[in-house]
Formats: structure tokens, sequence, C-alpha cells
């Protein structure tokens, strides 16, 4: 179910623009243990929700990796979403209209501080894993640099430290097709729909590999020359999205993706890096053309402790979606590793709100 936090003081975003309060709908599964260090944060992707139950199964969930049994799991919807949390759709209170097109940027950092202060709100210090994919790992990344000592152990998947040209390219193009349906932002029935399936049709190159349209969408040999399996497939992903989907949102999203570069303002991707105090899992994804394991490859070359994964996947980037179980097997790895590396080295941990000292995570008070 999802829950919401009003935060009713002004934030200031990073381009300067104030919104007067905030909204974050989240998801809450599991429960905070005794030392209260069994905190698993989740980041989502573009068009995802604070329900990562939902579109993480196999990974999330009962008898999964990421165990309520075992873990406080939350996971917050990004500011800009439809899901709930601040958006194009909130009342503006300049105009007493919705924001529409006129919603501030929102970038990675707004967002990672955002995170960070509903963590406050919710009485969350310490995390013991943060974890995202994608626009999700951009934002794990983010706060991961922001507030290093908050934890302990970070994963993120088929991401980058700072958005490429590629990803930028395919962005602006997306937006161009948002812009070029002149509905957006009107009162009409269906406003944005036509740009916003254009837009999703365009993502989508970037989110698949030559080898699974190919593979899922050729046609039999034959003398067919009109009326395309793979032309219905674009089509029909543009009219899934529209039914869950606000346009002027996902303009928003796409803007604040581009945004991302954890080297502003901390002398550049590299110093940023080597910030992270966390033990990191990267995992890659060998198909991904939209955020190549080159990218993920400076990731690990820069994070201080960090594992780089490469895991196979037919789906190309949204394989950090299907691919659950597999990025559940090597999260489990990782997860036993350092459970062994923190009893090895007997680390204390302190939990920052109550001060008190446990030897490793799970364990007694010491
Ligand atoms: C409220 C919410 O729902 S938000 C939470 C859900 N969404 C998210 O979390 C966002 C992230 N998720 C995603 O991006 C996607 O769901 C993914 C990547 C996980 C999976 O993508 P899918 O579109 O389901 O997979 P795939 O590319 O195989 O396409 C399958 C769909 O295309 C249809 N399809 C396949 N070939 C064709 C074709 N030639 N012509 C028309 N339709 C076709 C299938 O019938 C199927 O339709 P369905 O989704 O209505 O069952
Ligand atoms: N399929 C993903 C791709 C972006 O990572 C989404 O729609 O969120």
């Amino acid at each position: 179910m999802t829950k919401y936090l009003y935060i009713n003081e002004p934030f200031t975003l990073e381009a300067g623009a104030t919104l007067p309060s905030l909204t974050a709908a989240y998801h809450t599964y599991g429960q905070l243990n005794a030392a209260r260090d069994n905190v698993i944060w989740i980041c989502h992707a573009l068009t995802a929700n604070s329900d990562c139950e939902d579109w993480w199964p196999g990974l999330v969930g009962r008898g999964c990796t990421i165990d309520p049994e075992k873990y406080f799991i939350i996971c917050v919807n990004m500011l800009g979403s439809c899901y709930g949390s601040t958006s194009p759709l909130s009342h503006n209170p300049k105009t007493g209209h919705p924001y529409g097109l006129d919603f501030p940027l929102i970038t990675t950092k707004d967002n990672a501080r955002f995170f960070s202060l509903v963590a406050g709100h919710l009485g969350i210090r310490g995390i013991r894993l943060l974890m995202g994919g994608s626009m999700g790992g951009q934002h794990a990344l983010e706060w991961a640099c922001m507030e290093p000592e908050r934890f302990d152990l970070l994963c993120v998947l088929a991401t980058n430290a700072r958005h490429s040209a590629w990803g930028i390219a395919f962005n602006e193009s997306q937006r161009m097709a948002l812009r070029a349906d002149t509905t957006l932002g009107t009162d009409s029935p269906g406003a944005g729909k036509a740009g916003l399936e254009a837009a999703r049709a365009i993502a989508m190159l970037s989110y698949r590999h030559y080898r699974t349209y190919v593979g899922t969408q050729s046609e039999q040999e034959g003398e067919k020359y009109d009326d395309y399996r793979a032309s219905s497939y674009q089509r029909y992903q543009g009219y899934k999205l529209w039914k869950r989907f606000d346009p002027l949102c996902y303009y928003a999203l796409s803007r604040g993706m581009d945004s991302h570069d954890v080297g502003r303002g901390r002398g550049g991707v590299a110093k940023a890096l080597q910030r992270i105090r966390a033990s990191t899992l990267v995992i890659s994804i060998d198909t991904d053309i939209l955020f190549p394991i080159e990218e993920q490859a400076v990731l690990s070359r820069h994070i201080q402790n960090s594992r780089l994964e490469v895991m196979h996947s037919d789906y190309g980037h949204d394989g950090f979606l299907t691919e659950a179980v597999k990025i559940g097997e090597f999260l489990s790895d990782f997860l036993s590793d350092q459970l062994r590396i923190d009893a090895s080295t007997k680390r204390a941990f302190t939990d920052a709100l109550t001060g008190r000292k446990f030897a490793v995570p799970g364990s007694e008070e010491v």
C-alpha cells in the first residue's frame, strides 16, 4: 500500500527554484529490527513507482534475496514522477493550477537530497544496503557520494556516474517527440498521448538490443511487405506506457536524468566516486547499449571497495528489471561475503540514531 509523507517546508532545488512543500509517496516492507541495521533502500528507475515488490518480483519479496522477513525495505517515488510524489501534476500555488510544463528541473542531486530528507523524517539513519538500477542507480550513486557514512553496502546496476552524450541524445529525441505533439500540456482529452507513445517507442530502441528484436519480432520468411510485428510491438509499447504514465512527468524525469553527474561540484567523477565508503557491487548487462559496460567499469575503477559482475541478458538494458533472479544470486553472494568480512574484521557498527554499538549487523549490542 502506498504511504504518504507530507513535508511542509520549502525545498530549494539545485537549479535555484523552490518547491514550497513536498509530498513523498513510498512503500515499506518488513520491520525495522532493534539494532535498526536491517534497512534496504531501493531507488526505482524512470517509469516505475515505489512498489518495488511489484516491479522487481523474484528479487524483492518473501523467500527472495531481498526478503521482508529479514529486512526493512523502503522505496520512495522520485520527485517528478506521476506515482504520488511532488511532480508536474502537483498544485502550483503561484497559479492555482498544476505545474505542468512549468515544473522546475529536478536533478539527480535534488532527488538524493529528497531521499535523505525523507529518511530523516522517517527516523532512518544508517542504511545497510542502498540499491538501484538505471536512473535508480544514478540516484543511489549520487546519494552514496553525498552522504558516504550513511551506507554499509551499495549495489548499482546498468547505470553510470554521469549521463552520457548518447543517453542525453536519446532523451532529447524523446522530448522532441513529446513537444511535436501540440496537445502536450493542454486541457484537451488525451493531451500528450501521441508524443508519449512516440517517445516510448524511441526509448525502447535503447532499452532492448538488436538480438531482442530479431529474436522476438522477426517475421516468418515469406512475401510480407507491410504491417510488421516489430511495428505493432513499437506501437503497443507506446500505448502501454500511455495507459500508466503521464507525458509531463515523463518530460520532467528525462531532463532530470540528463542532469546526472556525480562529479558536479565535487571536482569530477573520479573524486566523487572515491568518496563512497560502502562496499559496492556493480552489475553490468552484456547487451546494454544505453549504459554499456565501460560505464560500470568506471564506477568499479574509482569506488574504493567494489566488485564488478557482468550479467548476460537477451533483454538489453531492461535486463536490470527482467533478470531479477540472476541479480538476486549475485547480490546474495555479495551479501554473504560481506557478512563474512564483517565477522572476521569484527567491524563495529554504531547506530547513528541511538548511538548504540553493535559488533556485526544483526548481532548483540556491545
Ligand atoms: C503501475 C505500474 O504498472 S508501474 C510498474 C510497472 N512498470 C515498471 O516498473 C517499469 C519498468 N518495467 C518495464 O519497463 C517493463 O515492464 C519490463 C521491461 C519489465 C518488461 O517489458 P514488457 O513490455 O512487459 O515485455 P516485452 O518487451 O516482452 O513485451 C511484452 C508485451 O508486448 C506485447 N507484444 C509482444 N509482441 C508484440 C507485437 N508484435 N505487437 C504487439 N504487442 C506485442 C505482449 O503481448 C506483451 O503485452 P502485455 O505487456 O500486455 O502482456
Ligand atoms: N524500462 C525502464 C527503462 C528505464 O530504465 C523504465 O521504464 O523505467
